[in-house]
């Protein structure tokens, strides 16, 4: 495969494939595998992790490339292969999340920055030797109304940060992915979803041309424009395609190969009908796919359920929501397809 940034960003949308980010962090994957009741453990991540990589047909042709995390792009298949090896041998790239994680912002009570500047660029050049060839730093925006959050000064913060990765990224010879997530925990209505995805996006390409980074060799991570999960009142999958198309006409340089969308908390379902709905009011000037951790995972999770005899079981479970993504992805994607499998 090419080595040029500009056509490893364009493989990673192409088609109707999507990511798998697969890339949670030690406390997060234990959140997940409580849920099934499994102990997080190197060997349980390992095999679970194992299990999707060896998905054939979900990896071959769903899925373009993996987000892993440092322990995962290290780590062998219980074979003794390379993970990294068994996710580029189906022919998908293999990625690594390179953020250290939000921390609270002094005097912005609800603010955090995203860490993990330091030393990046001696860890990109490791993690190319890896065999990572894109990577992905996540910045979380907050909404509270009540307390002024996100404050100008978090978002200037952040979009900063975001933009000195991505430059290092590109030195190395990495595709960034840039992900401002602006999160849909609180009550807020899609209208205020709108209003501080705008403004985060708007100060995220700033940022990305003052540092000079190359659009062309760049991915974009973002939220939809949703209501918050908590809203008296919840936007159909219409009104959320209509609206996230409307900001990123606005936002979003044409320069930018693709937009992979975060999951952010949406059930399986809806991640996939809102991503269809997107694509089905095409055409769009980038590539809109999915980057889905929780949305692709869950399913596969609790099919898989720490048990060996359910690899099977876990494999169909990731093939059937990487199918359905992929769809999605192409607008192709119809409610009925859920029901018949
Ligand atoms: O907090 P962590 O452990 O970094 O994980 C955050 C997760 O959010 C994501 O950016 C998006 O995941 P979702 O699709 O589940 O929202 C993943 O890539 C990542 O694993």
């Amino acid at each position: 495969m090419s080595e040029r940034l500009e056509d490893i960003a364009v493989a990673m949308v192409a088609g109707g494939k999507g990511i798998l980010a697969a890339d949670e962090s030690s406390g997060t994957i234990k959140k997940r595998f409580d849920v099934i009741g499994v102990e997080s453990t190197a060997d349980s991540r390992r095999d679970y992790r194992e299990m999707m990589f060896r998905t054939k047909e979900a990896m071959t042709r769903y899925i373009s490339g993996v987000i892993l995390y440092d322990e995962t792009i290290r780590q062998n298949a219980a074979d003794g292969t390379p993970l990294v090896e068994l996710i580029k041998a189906a022919g998908a790239i293999p990625g690594i999340k390179v953020d250290a994680g939000a921390k609270a912002i002094v005097n912005f009570p609800g603010d955090t920055i995203t860490e993990g500047l330091d030393g990046l660029r001696e860890r990109m050049a490791e993690y190319y030797k890896l065999g990572a060839r894109f990577a992905k730093w996540r910045a979380v925006i907050d909404i509270d109304t009540t307390r002024n959050v996100p404050s100008a000064y978090s978002l200037s913060a952040n979009t900063q940060a975001l933009a000195r990765y991505a430059a290092l990224c590109q030195e190395a010879g990495i595709v960034p992915i840039v992900e401002p997530e602006v999160l849909m925990d609180g009550a807020h209505d899609i209208d205020t979803c709108y209003d501080v995805t705008k403004a985060t996006l708007v100060k995220l390409y700033d940022e990305l041309y003052a540092a000079r980074v190359v659009l062309e060799g760049t991915i974009l991570k973002p939220n939809m424009v949703i209501s918050g999960k908590k809203a008296a009142k919840q936007a159909g999958a219409e009104e959320i395609a209509e609206k996230t198309i409307k900001l990123f006409r606005e936002t979003v340089p044409a320069a930018v190969p693709g937009i992979a969308f975060l999951s952010g908390g949406q059930s399986d379902e809806d991640a996939t009908a809102n991503l269809n709905a997107i694509n089905a009011i095409g055409p769009h000037p980038w590539k809109l796919t999915f980057s889905y951790g929780r949305a692709l995972q869950a399913a596969p999770q609790k099919a898989w359920s720490g048990k060996a005899e359910n690899l099977g079981a876990g494999q169909a479970a990731f093939t059937h929501r990487a199918h359905m993504n992929h769809l999605a992805a192409l607008g192709q994607w119809k409610s009925g397809l859920e029901k018949a499998a």
